[in-house]
């Protein structure tokens, strides 16, 4: 499985964990920065990852800035981004098997790094289970295409 990874100076140190963490397990691991802790802005690290997963760069992607927000935010501005922040484990499964979610955001500042490594093994691990749920993410991407659902 390939996987993105982006990040602000608030997730900086998270991310490297991260990275060091699927590398290890052999995931093909694409990190688009930032690469310090000096201060840069978030957005452009949310809209680098979707715009990676947009073009088939990679499966799915990890975001992390200080409190995971901000990031998301910024990528779930991109058509076909679904980001979903998590603190803890049952979500992150959720957001995998109801929301097809393909981004998973976290905050440095929020989650410690033993917990967020679960959070990530369980996000890449479940599959989107389908079914009833499939025509509710449609209905988000209609929305993406300017179609009125409601
Ligand atoms: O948490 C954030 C927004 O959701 C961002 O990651 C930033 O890390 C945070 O806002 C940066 O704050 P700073 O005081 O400029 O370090």
């Amino acid at each position: 499985m390939r996987v993105v990874l982006g990040a602000d100076h608030g997730g900086y140190e998270l991310k490297e964990a991260i990275r060091t963490h699927l590398e290890a397990q052999g995931f093909e691991v694409q990190d688009l920065g930032t690469h310090s802790t000096d201060s840069v802005d978030y957005p452009k690290y949310g809209f680098l990852v979707g715009d990676s997963i947009i073009k088939g760069e990679a499966d799915l992607g990890i975001v992390v800035c200080g409190t995971g927000q901000g990031i998301a935010m910024a990528a779930n501005k991109m058509p076909g981004i679904r980001a979903a922040v998590c603190t803890e484990t049952f979500s992150a499964r959720m957001a995998r098997e109801h929301n097809n979610a393909n981004v998973l955001s976290l905050g440095g500042r929020v989650t410690g790094v033993g917990l967020a490594l679960d959070i990530v093994d369980i996000f890449l691990k479940t599959e989107f289970s389908g079914g009833r749920h499939t025509n509710r993410i449609n209905l988000i991407s209609n929305i993406e295409r300017g179609e009125k659902i409601y």
